[in-house]
């Protein structure tokens, strides 16, 4: 694009935002999209790196049809308090949006996009290593690319004042010529791999299994979903770069996402989408119910026929179910799913899995969703106040935004949110994996443990650590 019609165009959008800030009587969002030649996504989310690390985000759908890469920020919402924090979230989102001038917008996945999450549990006080992340917390990107089904896009966001200055967008103007030559980004040679693993001394944990399973038998609730963390420490800092991109290149039916904060990345491959609301639809699946792989077609078949008969794992997944329809018929005004779950596979797992969706009721968010169905049964437990309590009581861990819903939202407050599990915090030379499975009153311990060990593998391989 000729930098004189991009001043102009920069001009007249900067005029409007004013006009529009004068008429609110306060800030407001202005955002403007250019459609820009095929970019190198990792790449973006590495460009200036010393200017946006600590502050920077990658969002990938399963399928690669719709990728946002977001740097820097304009606008940033974190809150700590746990009552009403998605409707905190709705309410500031909606009065921004409304007044957001975006000028350029070709579709849903362009303009100002909200992106961020919350923690799993609000009520629990933060440890020392997820201090980067608030319990809610939420952005606007200065700049943010989008890749929708082979169209790129750049979005330039600004929060404008009525008075404030107008001026040439020189960065704007650099930022477009540089992102017609980014050079694809490359996996770091073979680093060293982590020289230390320390985890949850695997006896305690399925000593916690065990007594979460005695309770479930004894009656005090159906299902708790308990998990474990894992800690790598590196010879140096951890590069969510190289991680980004074997988890680009290996988890292909998963969310990809990383989310940088200050010295924090939280990063993983999550196959569980917990709810994405477009057009008239909420969809939401149920995923609960594990097995691994088989090492040829054969085995792979009988290991997943295995899993759709298991007594133990169906019992599992029909309570993930249950809840999340049950909270949908709130939410829609006609629910629909099949009678009995497909199987998903992925690359080290395959799972049970049920997809779920409705119409949705007019008037209801996507927030109020994410409130409604967080955490499903296959991140929490049934019932939820009493799996939570148990959760607390004995996993004895941090999980932060593990396990928690991780997303975005147009200013038409469509968007999507899914679970943040497969994951990792990355805390300069040390990595912090988690992964948990549900316990039923017939869980084994030492199976379990099992099942655990293999949801670490995508980011255990992802961080060079696979044995
Ligand atoms: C809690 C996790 O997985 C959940 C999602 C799918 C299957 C699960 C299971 O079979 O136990 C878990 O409920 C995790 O990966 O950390
Ligand atoms: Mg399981």
């Amino acid at each position: 694009m000729a930098y004189s019609k991009l001043s102009t165009n920069m001009y007249s959008i900067m005029e409007k935002g004013q006009r529009q800030a004068r008429l609110f009587g306060k800030q407001v969002l202005v955002s403007s999209v250019f459609e820009i030649d095929k970019t190198d996504l990792p790449a973006f989310f590495s460009y200036k790196k010393r200017m946006y690390r600590g502050n920077r985000f990658f969002w990938s759908e399963p399928g690669r049809a719709l990728t946002y890469v977001g740097l820097g920020s304009v606008f940033t919402l974190e809150a700590n308090d746990p009552e009403n924090r998605f409707q905190y979230v709705d309410s500031i989102w909606q009065e921004l949006a409304a007044s957001a001038v975006v000028e350029g917008k070709s579709s849903p996945y362009t303009g100002p996009i909200l992106f961020g999450g919350f923690s799993f549990d609000p009520y629990r006080a933060q440890s020392e290593k997820w201090s980067d992340f608030a319990h809610t917390s939420f952005a606007v990107p200065k700049y943010m690319v989008t890749a929708h089904d082979g169209k790129f896009y750049l979005t330039s966001n600004r929060l404008v004042q009525a008075d404030d200055a107008v001026l040439d967008d020189e960065e704007l103007a650099q930022m477009l010529s540089d992102l017609q030559q980014l050079a694809p980004l490359q996996a770091e040679q073979d680093t060293d791999c982590p020289a230390m693993k320390e985890e949850i001394v695997p006896s305690d944990w399925m000593e916690a299994v065990r007594e979460a399973a005695l309770s479930i038998r004894e009656g005090q609730l159906e299902k708790v979903v308990l998990a474990r963390s894992l800690m790598l420490q590196g010879k140096e800092a951890f590069s969510s770069e190289s991680v980004l991109l074997s988890l680009l290149e290996e988890q292909l039916n998963t969310y990809v996402f990383a989310i940088d904060k200050e010295n924090s990345c939280f990063i993983g491959a999550t196959p569980e989408r917990l709810i994405k609301h477009q057009q008239q639809q909420l969809l939401t699946l149920s995923l609960a119910g594990t097995i691994g792989r088989g090492g040829s077609p054969t085995e792979d078949e009988e290991l997943a026929s295995f899993l759709s008969n298991d007594v133990k794992n169906l019992h599992e997944h029909k309570l993930a179910v249950d809840m999340i329809k049950s909270a949908m018929q709130e939410l829609c005004l006609q629910v629909d799913a099949p009678n009995a779950p497909i199987i998903r596979k992925l690359k080290d797992i395959q799972h049970l899995a049920t997809p779920i969706s409705g119409v949705i009721k007019q008037g209801v968010t996507l927030l109020q969703a994410v409130e409604a169905l967080h955490p499903t049964p296959a991140l929490g437990g049934m019932p939820r106040e009493e799996a939570i309590e148990a959760i607390r009581r004995l996993e004895h861990m941090d999980r932060g935004w593990y396990a928690a819903p991780i997303g975005w939202m147009n200013t038409e407050l469509e968007g999507e949110f899914a679970v943040a599990i497969r994951s990792a915090l990355l805390l300069e030379a040390k990595a912090y994996l988690f992964a948990g499975c549900g316990i039923v009153g017939d869980s084994d311990p030492l199976s379990e443990y099992k099942e655990t060990a293999l949801k670490f593998r995508p980011m255990l391989q992802a961080l060079r650590a696979l044995e």
